[in-house]
């Protein structure tokens, strides 16, 4: 039996969160401020999106939240070809009533293999204001490490015209409390692929940290996290077969014990 099904059998005391940031894109290539430029993955992203598809391949999940942008819907859809449960993610169309009307899935047996992925614009990246398009180095060279430094990294710091980390905190925590947390709580397991600052604001509510803490939090592309909500805590599970590689986000100290698990999953599945 894999975990994902055995969960499935018991009444919901906990359910999952995964949250991963989508794979390279090609503004991260070239070191370019991205924000809500609408930019696609680079061959390495897509690399990354699917090798983040096998580490959380045997995670049940019932319901998937993307952004608006097509970096963070790349990802989702090439982790998910990945996953055991072989279910047929469908973007989620209801912004108009035609929309709505027009996708429907009209056979319930079809509607039973799929995962409902929902688009939602308050977990785009960050909006870099008048530095998206420009190169990171250069802006520093031309405003100063310190200055380009707060802009990127600092709580409350607004690049020109752009939204600081707590304008975006704003967005996407009071939809993930509003939308995804009452999934959790109804005991849906929920993956949300997003972007660096949009995630380092919900990791912010999740983990409670600081203005001054979260200066210091970087996320990889393509890594996934994983949280165990359990009555309404989020306890934080580090990142599933992740390498140990620099700025991945916490592990937690039985990961060893996990990663086994998981790998005799793998093997006991292989030799079925
Ligand atoms: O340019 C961006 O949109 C972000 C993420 O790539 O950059 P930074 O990590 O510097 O906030």
């Amino acid at each position: 039996m894999i975990r994902g099904e055995q969960y499935a059998l018991f009444p919901a005391a906990e359910s999952y969160l995964i949250l991963i940031r989508h794979g390279e894109s090609m503004w991260n290539e070239k070191n370019l401020f991205t924000g809500c430029v609408d930019v696609p993955l680079t061959s390495k992203g897509v690399e990354e999106a699917i090798e983040a598809g096998k580490r959380i391949r045997h995670l049940p999940i019932d319901v998937v939240y993307i952004s608006a942008l097509i970096r963070s819907q790349m990802t989702a859809m090439l982790a998910l070809t990945e996953h055991h449960c072989k279910k047929v993610p469908i973007i989620v169309h209801d912004e108009t009533e035609q929309a709505k009307v027009w996708s429907q899935i009209y056979s319930e047996g079809t509607e039973m293999q799929s995962v409902p992925v929902i688009k939602a614009w308050q977990l785009n990246e960050r909006m870099y204001g008048e530095l998206q398009g420009f190169n990171k180095l250069e802006t520093a060279e031309r405003c100063g490490q310190e200055q380009v430094y707060k802009w990127r990294r600092s709580y409350d710091a607004r690049p020109p015209n752009g939204e600081s980390l707590e304008m975006c905190l704003r967005r996407a925590v009071t939809y993930f409390k509003e939308q995804i947390e009452p999934q959790l709580s109804s005991g849906k397991n929920v993956m949300v692929v997003a972007h660096a600052n949009s995630l380092r604001s919900i990791l912010m509510y999740l983990d409670k940290l600081t203005a001054e803490e979260v200066i210091h939090l970087e996320l990889s592309t393509g890594v996934p996290m994983l949280y165990i909500y359990r009555e309404n805590q989020f306890i934080r599970r580090g990142s599933p077969l992740a390498s140990m590689e620099n700025g991945v986000y916490a592990y937690t100290e039985n990961l060893a014990t996990y990663k086994q698990n998981l790998l005799d999953e793998v093997l006991d599945e292989v030799s079925l």
